[in-house]
């Protein structure tokens, strides 16, 4: 039975190519805690887990997910026979409540390692199996300035990129917000399809304006106006308002799934592999969208390239995808640290096809970017504020 030889995390920060303005922080740089799993035959898998802001965007930090990996995960992994991934992780959940994103990065090793035993792509591990190759990429719109996100997106179109923008509100008054989405609309949408995501922060009567407003501007869709945990409000926005809602940070497993289901508190999910708890996670979170009929898209938590593979071949099993995915992460960064990085071109993102999730880590740019390796020379601009 192969055991665990190594477990290895460490934090990586990599410069983002511009500040990235989101309601709740303003990112310089990303932070991925990167897990490194080593079996007793030499097989390696590896896995992310990765959050937005610091503290600002959830309950995990880049901080956390590691030391609950190294103190509370690590030891767990030291008992199973890692072959058995579904048993390894029920094992976990019996020791370990919460911490979805620092399993989510566990679970995908594993299923690094499982994929890189059969000679099979993880895509092939979940759900049915995998049904696509390429997934539509959206880009986000996030400088904080409505000319130059208005330049990036029509170079983004040139350039075959990407042809679905989502822009971030949130932060400015709702008249403010409508006004830079309306001009954006204005300048893109005939080529484009808009979309908005308040991160949760409008109160109930701010987002019935600024849905209101936004259908009326050419915004597509809405994601995450109020608190997450208020489904009820959810719920009357969604059947009151003519823009589709979806959920976001609503969603923190298969029974929130039920449960926005059961209110009728959304008709989009935003699948993500790490707020869902793990890539078998996501998978039952999208059964239940597909059983009630929603629209599927494909969230990211802006991972690098690790978690953005493992979100690729979770989403590369949905048998629909009406709303294309945001697995732009990776670009968004400064620098790339696969050896061979993913593949976007005519506004998609190919899902890798090697064993495991198909991909290998540059060793020289992980020495480079790892925080342990010179101090916090980025921490400081990645806490949020
Ligand atoms: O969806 C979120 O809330 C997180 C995220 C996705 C794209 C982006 O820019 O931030
Ligand atoms: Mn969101």
């Amino acid at each position: 039975m192969p055991a665990l030889d190594r477990a290895d995390t460490f934090i990586v920060d990599v410069p983002t190519i511009r500040p990235h303005v989101l309601a709740m922080a303003t990112m310089h740089s990303q932070a991925m805690t990167i897990v490194r799993l080593t079996d007793s035959d030499g097989v390696v898998g590896i896995g992310e887990g990765t959050t937005i802001g610091g503290l600002s965007y959830g309950e995990e930090s880049p901080e956390s997910i590691k030391s609950a990996i190294d103190t509370y995960i690590a030891p767990v992994l030291e008992t199973c026979d890692l072959s058995r991934v579904g048993e390894t992780m029920a094992k976990i959940r019996t020791c370990v409540r919460g911490n979805h994103f620092a399993k989510c990065a566990i679970e995908t090793a594993l299923l690094d390692m499982a994929g890189k035993r059969l000679g099979l792509p993880v895509s092939e591990l979940i759900g049915g199996g995998r049904v696509r190759e390429t997934l539509p990429v959206a880009w986000t719109l996030a400088s904080g300035d409505t000319a130059r996100d208005i330049a990036e997106g029509e170079a983004m179109l040139e350039a075959r990129r990407h042809r679905i923008f989502k822009l971030k509100i949130g932060k400015r008054s709702v008249r403010d917000d409508v006004a830079h989405v309306g001009a954006i609309c204005k300048a893109l949408g005939d080529r484009a399809s808009i979309r908005v995501d308040v991160n949760q922060n409008w109160s109930e009567p701010q987002a019935k304006l600024g849905m209101a407003m936004l259908h009326d501007v050419g915004c597509e869709l809405v994601e995450q106006p109020i608190a997450g945990d208020d489904i009820e409000a959810m719920a009357r926005l969604s059947q009151d308002q003519a823009i589709p809602l979806m959920a976001d940070e609503a969603l923190t497993g298969p029974r929130s799934a039920l449960r926005v289901v059961k209110a009728s508190a959304a008709s989009v999910f935003a699948l993500k592999i790490e707020q869902s708890g793990g890539l078998f996670a996501t998978a039952e979170v999208a059964a239940i969208a597909l059983a009630a009929d929603l629209g599927l898209y494909g969230g990211t938590m802006l991972e690098g390239s690790v978690g953005t593979a493992a979100s690729a071949h979770v989403f590369a099993t949905l048998p629909r995808l009406d709303w294309g995915t945001e697995l732009f992460g990776p670009l968004l960064q400064t620098d790339e640290i696969l050896a061979e990085p993913l593949h976007y071109a005519d506004f998609s993102l190919t899902v890798p096809i090697g064993a495991g999730l198909g991909i290998a880590l540059d060793e020289d740019k992980i020495a480079y970017f790892r925080r342990d390796r010179d101090g916090a020379r980025l921490h400081a601009v990645n806490t949020g504020a």
